[in-house]
């Protein structure tokens, strides 16, 4: 069967749309598998500022001390995880939470102790698990928490989770939903984009905040060799009658063809 790792951003998580959840019914109905992994970044934010901690970010990365991680976990965990599978379930796809933590779901490593504290990469994901809930007919939504072989727990950058995921599950698509329905270059939205080009943009501005960690992920997933990635929108459909909507990452090889 083909499957499909989707990326859901926390920018969009509230206002995901009924045609969101239309296209995944018809990738569904195609025989696609859906994984999906989420984000949660504006819901941690919002916690952290109601208990006075000001949010800090590298290059994208949330700067995650001890408290900070406990934050993050229980807001992920509890209040984004529960959320989305709850809008699932009630538009009709049968879905179930995971913890990235859990069973070695995500298993992962530090980033850069110093620098980041306990933010984490993934280095293995537990694909027998999630092919046990595929089987199934369920959606299986990932936590981006990752568990190193110490059992310590980490905060994952939820765009490199759903890299890993992809690449470990060999998916056919590899999809970032965020609250825009593309890559704007010049001030337009682009249909399709090839991988040499997403540095210079990177480097001028054009590409620039919450994109970065989305288009270096999805320069990963095709370079472990994912056949298409694509950026797309949860406020409209981005899939219907078998065309895609969004911004496409091509690969060099497959822009020749
Ligand atoms: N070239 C670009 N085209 C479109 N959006 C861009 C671009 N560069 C940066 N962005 C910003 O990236 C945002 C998406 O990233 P982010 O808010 O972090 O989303 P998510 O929560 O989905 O990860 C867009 O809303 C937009 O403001
Ligand atoms: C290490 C790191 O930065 N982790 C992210 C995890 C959530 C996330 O990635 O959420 P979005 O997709 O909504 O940005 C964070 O703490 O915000």
């Amino acid at each position: 069967m083909k499957k499909i790792v989707i990326k859901c951003g926390g920018s969009i998580l509230d206002e995901l749309s009924s045609e969101f959840f239309q296209s995944l019914t018809e990738l569904k109905k195609l025989g696609y598998q859906i994984v999906i992994v989420h984000g949660g970044g504006p819901d941690i934010n919002d916690m952290l500022n109601q208990l006075n901690v000001v949010p800090e970010f590298d290059n994208g990365l949330r700067k995650t001390d001890k408290k900070t991680f406990k934050v993050v976990e229980m807001v992920l965990s509890g209040k984004t995880n529960r959320k989305l599978v709850e809008k699932l379930t009630t538009n009709g796809l049968g879905a179930i939470g995971v913890n990235g933590s859990d069973a070695n779901i995500l298993l992962g490593n530090f980033v850069n102790r110093e620098k980041l504290g306990f933010v984490g990469s993934v280095d293995e994901v537990n694909t027998e698990l999630l092919y046990m809930f595929l089987e199934k007919g369920l959606v299986p939504v990932i936590t981006p928490i990752a568990c190193t072989t110490n059992g310590t727990k980490l905060n994952v950058n939820a765009d490199y989770a759903a890299a890993a995921v992809a690449h470990a599950l060999r998916v056919d698509h590899c999809l970032f939903v965020t609250d825009v329905e593309g890559i704007k270059i010049n001030g337009k939205f682009v249909k399709s984009l090839q991988l040499e080009e997403l540095e210079g943009y990177i480097r001028t501005g054009e590409i620039y905040g919450g994109m970065i960690p989305k288009v270096n992920s999805a320069v990963s997933a095709i370079e472990k060799g994912i056949d298409s990635v694509m950026i797309v929108s949860g406020l409209t459909s981005f899939f219907h009658h078998h065309e895609w909507h969004g911004t496409k990452i091509y690969g060099k090889e497959r822009v020749a063809q």
